[in-house]
């Protein structure tokens, strides 16, 4: 008789223990008439009142109950019968049998769906989902949830004006996403730079910069570019012209220093300018002259037409690249700046500044959709053959360094700065509105130092009269500071490097 208990014998007598199993065995006739004929209606009752809950096991007393038992109709059962809930606390000790003759332990079992809907029939009740509350009392909260008296909001609720917030852990559950971690968006911000900074060509240009909101803004806004991005209108003469024939030295002896034809002469005289020489402190390097760096000049490097060939060439400095690594670093109020972790020396060359090519008329109408208000200002003209004759000043061309460039757009003004911007020609020499913009190392610039130069190039001696109050305020902390960035204008227009 598996599953199965004897009723009513020995200590027992009391008890009715109802079998479990769906078999039926000799000895079930057995089971006491009073209880097949609903002796104990609430045995039913309670069997039926939990359906989700498999087993249970509860004690009553018989002598209270039989009272009430002799009618067999189960509705008239209490509806607000003790409940699971109520079950006597599990810890608190069951007294000695003698103690408790007349209880009754009854097993009850789930009732299978078969049953729950043979009762429903009987009971002529419709929904036989085994969910209805006048056949299975529910808890008071399964009452609320039953009526949906649940508070509401009062008056109508603009759901598009809550916002969806991504701290909020909730909203990202109903999207099924995770929040991102500050470290996660930092690390996929980087890894975005990373990427276009590893499109640079030469040594590798790191960022430095801690702020999320910082990085997002280099890693988002800017694109880092090896050469000039020339944009329409901008005209260029041809690389083939009579004009570009290059110097006569021998592919053999190399070039000569001071008869090149590529070197530039001085105005109003005869005399060869020669730029570059071998670094003093470290003789695999050709730098700048110190007296070079003096004077108001540009550089003719030797070109493909030239006879020297280029191989054993001293004059291919600045078309060889750059040769430092360079940082591009967070300096506070004066937004991005550029240092290298590597020692700079006198009169080295650092790189190009780089950008769009774009007309003058181009540039003053980006300038103008800035309001004019020269804050972050990427604009270089290449004005170094330009008169002030306004037929000319048409045909210069602009450098707009804002949204593509090299790292050096990123190298701030100082009224003391330890570099100079020079024009070199590297290729066409016939193009006298179309050449490179070079930084140079002043003097020695020991590795972490801001890397500077002056945005007023040629003015550096003259103090302002007045601060002009449109003027961006220079906060470059020298003794010597000139108060302001440039007087209301673009950089280089009207100044010659
Ligand atoms: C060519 S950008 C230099 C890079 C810039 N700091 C950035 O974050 O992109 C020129 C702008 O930098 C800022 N700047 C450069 N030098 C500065 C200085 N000495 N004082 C204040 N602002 C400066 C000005 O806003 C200027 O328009």
């Amino acid at each position: 008789m598996a599953g199965r208990v004897p009723l009513g014998s020995g200590a027992n007598q009391n008890r009715v223990f109802i079998d479990l199993t769906d078999e039926t065995e000799p000895g079930d006739s057995e089971v006491p008439k009073n209880l097949v004929q609903g002796k104990f209606p609430f045995v039913t009752a309670l069997a039926y009142r939990s359906p989700t809950v498999p087993l249970k096991r509860k004690s009553l007393d018989v002598s209270e109950e039989t009272s009430d038992s002799s009618s067999s109709d189960v509705r008239k059962f209490p509806r607000r019968a003790p409940l699971p809930h109520a079950h006597p606390d599990p810890s608190t000790p069951s007294p000695p049998p003698s103690l408790r003759p007349s209880q009754i332990s009854v097993v009850i079992p789930s009732p299978t769906s078969k049953q729950k809907r043979d009762f429903a029939i009987a009971q002529g009740v419709s929904d036989v989902n085994g969910m209805d509350i006048n056949i299975f009392p529910t808890t008071d909260e399964e009452e609320r949830v039953a009526k949906a008296a649940y508070p509401t909001t009062q008056g109508r609720v603009d759901r598009r004006s809550i916002p969806l917030s991504f701290k909020s852990s909730s909203a990202l559950n109903v999207l099924n996403l995770t929040p991102p971690s500050e470290t996660n968006h930092r690390s996929k911000l980087l890894q975005t730079l990373d990427e276009k900074l590893k499109r640079i060509n030469g040594p590798t240009v790191i960022p430095s910069v801690d702020s999320p909101k910082r990085l997002a803004k280099l890693a988002d806004n800017f694109e880092f570019i090896n050469s000039y991005q020339y944009r329409a209108g901008v005209e260029r003469i041809p690389d083939d012209s009579d004009f570009n024939i290059g110097c006569a030295c021998s592919a053999i002896d190399g070039c000569d220093r001071f008869e090149c034809d590529c070197l530039s002469k001085e105005e109003d005289s005869e005399d060869r300018i020669v730029p570059y020489q071998i670094c003093e402190t470290n003789p695999r390097l050709i730098v700048a002259t110190k007296s070079f760096l003096k004077r108001k000049a540009i550089i003719y490097e030797c070109n493909s037409r030239c006879g020297c060939g280029g191989k054993r060439c001293w004059n291919h400095v600045v078309q060889k690249g750059r040769t430092v690594r360079l940082e591009i670093f967070d300096t506070g109020a004066r937004g991005f700046g550029l240092r290298s972790p590597d020692l700079i020396h006198g009169g080295q060359f650092i790189d190009l500044y780089l950008g769009e090519v774009i007309t003058k008329a181009e540039a003053d109408e980006r300038e103008n959709l800035t309001d004019g208000s020269h804050t972050q200002s990427y604009l270089f003209s290449l004005d170094w053959y330009v008169k002030d004759d306004d037929d000319e000043e048409e045909n210069m061309k602009v450098i707009d360094g804002r949204k593509f460039g090299s790292a050096t757009r990123f190298m701030n003004h100082s009224c003391n700065p330890n570099c100079k911007i020079v024009p070199v020609c590297t290729t066409n020499h016939a193009d006298q509105y179309l050449y490179n913009l070079a930084f140079f190392a002043y003097r020695d610039i020991s590795p972490g130092t801001e890397l500077t130069f002056d945005y007023n190039q040629g003015e550096e001696n003259t103090t302002p009269q007045k601060i002009d109050p449109e003027a961006v305020q220079c906060l470059c902390g020298e003794v010597k500071c000139r108060g302001q960035l440039w007087p209301n204008k673009r950089k280089g227009q009207g100044s010659k490097p």
